[in-house]
């Protein structure tokens, strides 16, 4: 802004058009002699001034005038485009915000253009809830997959801000503009084996950005209650199944999940200093219809149709590599639950008044099934013949085997996964054969 002052200021000097010049002003017409010229010559003299100088009063003097007058122009554009834009984007804010009713909630989804992000988004606005989304619409994969989940959120009421978490000049925008009662917050850097490609994405997104939202939620007025996406890959190489919320998690098997155990021990830490009532929920390979494309299941169907070979691990002496593969609506059944028992914040204004509400859980299938299954599975729906090629597990992140105990999520949450993987995926296959045939093309 201090740049572009004295260009605005010298902008404002200038006449901006030619009507709204002064002739009687121009030095050029002192130096006339007009005593022994008729008065049509005066008249001819005063008309080519008016021309002299309208020319001289547009045209640069000196070399670098276009130039800084061009950026001027622009800067002053973008500025008022900016302003209504931004006016543009918090009434559609406001209005996303709305809740059915008095007691709905109004909830800000990060990542909402994302798989598990839409399907909650669009659950919690069918149901009453004020829901306003953010995503950056990275090109981790596809975006253009993105923007079809944006039109379905469009056409549900959802509106997705477009915006990064680490952008805390956005976020308290968004908050200044809605008093959140709560923050789901499902944007990350996904996927295990990526962490190997684009180490500095993780901990960006997953730390970084995490912060940054927790920074907003901590100083805003109310506080807003905040449940987030955590993984059941912070178990890392655990052996003792299924995974229980009480067991370690202190040797992850890649950097994505160290970026989600460092988030978890960042959610404690705004919890303890700032009263956040935080709840992290570790996702178990979750599935389904508007999936993720960087995902096996995803990826094994396109190959599996093209007549592509893939590749299906196995751990050391033909050992079993297995998922806890669970379905989306009983993770969006888990998000819900967690959003309507979170407690309130405590604090206010950045400080704490009292102890605040700090929870866990698994939300998995409690069904582990081999990768070769699932493999079986899809050929089986797909009506192809898929081309394995069985090779070891690499040593990319990927664990061997993951199974959730789920009892505390049951008891507390009441929740209760309800769809096994050959129900779920012939699911996602039906989405999978209709979206790409409208789209003519693979992701
Ligand atoms: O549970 C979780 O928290 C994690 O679940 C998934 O990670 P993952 O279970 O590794 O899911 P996929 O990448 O779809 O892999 C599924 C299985 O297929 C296997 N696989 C993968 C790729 C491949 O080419 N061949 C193959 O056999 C993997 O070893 C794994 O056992 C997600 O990608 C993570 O973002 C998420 O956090």
């Amino acid at each position: 802004m201090s740049q572009l002052k004295p260009i605005i200021s010298h902008l404002d000097n200038i006449p901006s058009t030619p009507g709204k010049f002064k002739p009687e002003k121009s030095p050029y017409i002192h130096r006339l002699r007009i005593h022994s010229i008729s008065k049509l010559t005066l008249f001819s003299f005063f008309f080519l001034a008016v021309i002299l100088s309208i020319f001289l009063f547009s045209a640069p003097s000196t070399p670098s005038r276009p130039a800084e007058s061009a950026a001027a122009a622009l800067a002053r554009r973008s500025l008022s485009n900016a302003e209504m834009d931004d006016h543009e984007r918090e009434r559609k804010v406001r209005s996303s915000a709305c809740a059915r009713s008095r007691r709905g909630h109004t909830v800000l989804v990060t990542g909402a253009a994302g798989f598990v992000g839409t399907h909650v988004s669009i659950a919690l606005k069918r149901r009453g809830d004020g829901v306003v989304g953010l995503d950056n619409f990275n090109d981790y994969y596809d975006p253009a997959l993105k923007r079809a989940r944006q039109k379905l959120l469009n056409q549900a009421g959802v509106f997705v801000v477009e915006g990064d978490i680490n952008d805390s000049a956005l976020l308290k925008k968004l908050f200044d503009a809605v008093a959140f009662t709560h923050v789901m917050h499902l944007a990350a850097q996904a996927g295990v084996r990526y962490a190997m490609q684009n180490p500095s994405s993780y901990v960006h997104s997953n730390i970084g950005g995490l912060v940054s939202v927790l920074e907003v939620c901590k100083s805003a007025n109310p506080q807003p209650a905040i449940v987030w996406a955590s993984s059941s890959s912070v178990y890392g190489l655990n052996s003792k199944v299924p995974f229980s919320e009480k067991d370690r998690t202190d040797r992850p098997a890649s950097l994505y999940a160290a970026t989600k155990k460092a988030g978890e021990g960042i959610a404690h830490t705004y919890n303890h200093i700032y009263g956040l009532s935080i709840t992290g929920l570790r996702f178990f390979t979750v599935y389904g219809p508007w999936g993720r494309p960087d995902m096996a299941y995803f990826f094994f169907t396109k190959d599996i149709l093209k007549g592509k070979p893939i590749t299906v691990f196995e751990a050391p002496d033909h050992g079993t590599v297995a998922r806890d593969f669970t379905y989306i609506d009983d993770i969006v059944a888990g998000c819900l639950a967690a959003l309507d028992t979170a407690k309130k914040s405590t604090g206010s204004g950045g400080k704490k008044k009292g102890a605040a509400q700090f929870r866990i859980y698994n939300l998995g299938n409690t069904s582990p099934v081999p990768v070769s299954r699932l493999v079986s599975i899809l050929e089986k729906l797909l009506k192809v013949k898929a081309n394995r090629k069985v090779l070891p597990m690499p040593r990319n992140g990927d664990v061997q085997f993951t199974h959730a105990n789920i009892s505390l999520a049951q008891k507390e949450l009441g929740y209760k996964p309800t769809t096994d993987l050959e129900t779920g995926l012939k699911k996602f296959t039906r989405w999978y054969l209709s979206y790409y045939k409208k789209k003519k093309s693979a992701w």
